[in-house]
């Protein structure tokens, strides 16, 4: 009797063992889908190993009950990531894989996708006829931009089928029908391209002189030209028939980004990956890179699941982002999972960042990972001008100081574009009551309830609950309840009546909610329509708006004070690459800081050496306090509308395990201790040695699997956290 051992999507942290039929044995494969009986139910599973002996006794055992795939979905060095992923985030195995794969394929469908449906201008629609219909007339300019794209981008970007339907009628566009490997056999077709200045072909020849694994920082000041040293290392990757995958944050997949990369390599086909895909597409995506039909795949974190062919380079563009780590379920850093999969395939990984996270620049300063830097603007001579404007005292309107209303009338009078930040959407973060000091708060969470003045409602943005806003005071009943605070509504409306004859823009979650209007809004600005910009962090990576001359900061100080022993890193590289936003081309642009601790040494030291020293000296600190990088670290959490329940759970822990070098603190209260009803408490690991950290989470992991307190409450293990919420 022979045995196969599988992955079942159960939240176990073990395998199952089934039986098979000898013959069977001779087709069955690691990576393989079965169907089995488990339970009562029939459920899809994974073969991971076909042995000969297994510890379940032969009355017990179950058979299969029937092969699902002719060859293996997962090959093994796929397999292997989603083993290493579900060891080191001590994740259920059968969960990972059914995380990492397409819809159909966990359901046990077997659909061949290998097609795909792309739309290109043809001569006559190149020509750009003038059109009656706005919208077709945009499609056409849309194409002009990107060259050849997928009806499903198209889609994305708010244009439907009736338009692209009549366009390919009046042969104005033309639709092919996709699936070949063709690229592979032929040199890619290159666009015309900048000469590379010293710095960036110093890195890129660094790069593609690199064999097997290595992994490079290429830690470039903003605006330094990091996608240009990208685009041409992709190059070679391309030359030699390889595939390669580019990691972007999620805000970062924007059709100028993917326009950038479509117009270097006209003919290479490339596809995007994002969570906003259909379930079809996904599968579509996932089948073309398995077959090696498709060369690029640009997408977010979890692009680093997709199966390739034979892939040649990764590169994670803004490796400090904190979109690539997943705070929930499989709580993976994509970054993290990228430097294991490249040391698989032994092929070259760029990190690249103008404020990389101290993890990634402490393995670089202790030669884990090869230094590349960028210190000069590709297309200024000059860096932005820096000015901490102290607000003590100061006259302010909404939150803006005179003196930087002043500093936008003259970049505004010069024809320039101005853009103001401030990291909070909504009006204002709270009402106030007053007479009798009421301040809204969400019901269900310890924290606020923000006024969102323009649909009249007050919103949780923790739990979401809405409200409609009181009229009067719930304590005391007066009517005198007002805006506490400032939010980027605000801020619109108060510059929309400053600058009365000033298109201005406002981009955060709430404006762009609708599919398409971040991209007409990005258009809008590149193209010089909006000349105020105000937003959020939306606003603060990697766009390139040529014209923006000034930046103005709002609200600095909110994490200049917190608990999280990271806020003072995030804030540096917020403020970074907002301030990176200016003067990107031409003139030297001017940033300003609105503060009320000017004389705040990170400040200085960010306004003064930039974010480079700022990295170095904040590591030292670190060190000393025995903080990650210079430890390792881990959170249990837990919830509960019990809070008892929290509390045993977590204390119940504190004795399990018997390895030495573990530092545990807690049970803590989270930094928010109530969300959606529910108290959240927390139990902090810490080792100086990994393995140490990974002998005791193994331990607890299997506590828990036989724990009766664990059943009471919602219990999840983050295995390097990169906050504390
Ligand atoms: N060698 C070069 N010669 C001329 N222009 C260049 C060169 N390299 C890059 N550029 C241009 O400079 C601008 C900034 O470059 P790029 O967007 O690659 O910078 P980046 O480092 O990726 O920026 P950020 O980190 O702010 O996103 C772009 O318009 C790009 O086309
Ligand atoms: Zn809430």
């Amino acid at each position: 009797m022979s045995f196969v051992e599988v992955a079942i999507k159960v939240p176990l942290q073990r395998t199952f063992d089934y039986k098979v039929n000898e013959q069977l044995t001779t087709v069955l494969q690691p990576g393989m889908r079965v169907m089995v009986p488990f339970g009562s139910q029939k459920k899809v599973a994974v073969v991971l190993a076909i042995k000969t002996s297994t510890h379940i006794a032969s009355d017990k055992i179950k058979p299969i009950s029937a092969i699902i795939d002719n060859a293996p979905i997962l090959n093994t060095q796929h397999l292997a990531l989603l083993k290493f992923a579900s060891r080191y985030y001590c994740y259920p195995l059968g969960e990972t894989i059914h995380i990492a794969l397409p819809a159909a394929l966990r359901q046990g469908q077997c659909p061949d996708k290998t097609s795909i449906s792309m739309l290109a201008l043809t001569e006559k629609g190149a020509k750009l006829p003038s059109l009656k219909a706005k919208t077709q007339l945009n499609l056409l300019k849309q194409l002009a931009q990107s060259g050849k794209s997928s009806l499903t981008e198209l889609k994305a970007l708010g244009f439907n089928k009736k338009t692209i339907d009549s366009l390919v009628s009046k042969e104005l566009l033309s639709q092919t029908i996709e699936h070949d490997n063709q690229w592979q056999n032929k040199p890619p077709t290159i666009a015309a391209k900048p000469t590379l200045n010293k710095e960036q072909a110093v890195a890129c020849s660094a790069i593609n002189q690199a064999t097997g694994f290595t992994s490079f920082l290429l830690e470039g000041v903003t605006g330094s030209g990091k996608t240009e040293v990208y685009l041409q290392c992709l190059e070679t990757v391309l030359k030699r028939g390889h595939q390669a995958l580019v990691l972007v944050p999620e805000i970062g997949l924007t059709p100028q980004t993917v326009n950038r990369f479509r117009r270097r390599f006209p003919d290479t086909p490339i596809m995007l990956w994002h969570s906003a895909l259909t379930d079809n597409e996904r599968l579509q995506t996932w089948r073309f890179c398995e077959k090696g039909s498709c060369a690029i795949v640009i997408g977010t974190r979890s692009s680093i699941f997709l199966p390739f062919l034979e892939l040649g380079m990764i590169i994670v563009d803004e490796e400090h982002d904190s979109s690539f780590k997943q705070q929930d379920t499989l709580r993976y850093h994509a970054r993290d999972l990228a430097a294991y999969r490249a040391y698989q395939q032994q092929i070259p990984l760029i990190l690249g960042s103008a404020t990389p996270a101290l993890e990634t620049l402490h393995r670089a300063i202790t030669d884990k990972y090869k230094l590349l830097t960028l210190t000069e603007r590709a297309q200024t001579s000059t860096d932005n001008q820096f000015k901490l404007l102290d607000m003590k005292g100061q006259p302010e309107q909404a939150g803006i100081a005179q003196a930087s209303l002043a500093y936008m009338r003259q970049h505004l009078a010069r024809g320039k574009q101005v853009m103001v930040f401030l990291n909070r959407r909504g009006f204002s973060p709270t009402l106030i009551c007053h007479e009798c000091g009421w301040l809204s708060e969400c019901t269900r969470c310890s924290t606020s309830a923000t006024f969102h003045k323009a649909i009249g409602q007050m919103i949780c943005h923790h739990c979401g609950e809405q409200q409609p806003v009181p009229r009067q005071c719930p304590d005391c009943g007066s009517t005198q309840i007002f805006p506490n605070g400032k939010g980027t509504e605000q801020i619109e409306e108060f510059l929309s009546a400053e600058f009365t004859d000033v298109p201005i823009s406002r981009i955060d979650r709430d404006s762009t909610r609708l599919k398409g209007s971040l991209e007409k809004a990005l258009n809008d600005i590149n193209q010089g329509g909006a000349r105020i910009l105000v937003g959020t962090q939306m606003l603060a990576k990697g766009h390139h708006f040529a014209d923006v001359s000034l930046v103005v900061i709002l609200d600095v100080d909110s994490g200049l004070y917190s608990c999280d022993f990271r806020a003072t890193e995030h804030l540096a590289q917020l403020v970074t690459q907002v301030a990176g936003r200016a003067g990107r081309s031409g003139e030297p642009g001017q940033v300003l800081l609105q503060t009320h601790f000017p004389e705040h040494p990170l400040l200085q030291d960010l306004v003064n050496n930039g974010y480079q020293d700022f990295a170095r000296f904040a590591l030292t600190e670190r060190e000393e306090a025995q903080l990650p990088p210079f430890t390792n670290m881990a959170i249990v959490r837990a919830e509960s509308h019990n809070i008892k329940h929290v509390i045993d759970f977590l204390t119940d822990l504190v004795p399990v395990g018997n390895v030495s070098g573990i530092q545990l603190l807690g049970p803590i209260p989270a930094p928010l201790e109530r969300i959606a009803g529910k108290y959240r408490f927390q139990l902090h690991i810490q080792a100086l040695e990994r393995s140490f950290l990974h002998q005791y989470l193994a331990q607890l992991v299997d506590y828990l699997s036989t724990n009766k307190l664990a059943q009471k409450v919602r219990w999840s293990l983050d295995v390097d956290p990169i906050d504390m919420i």
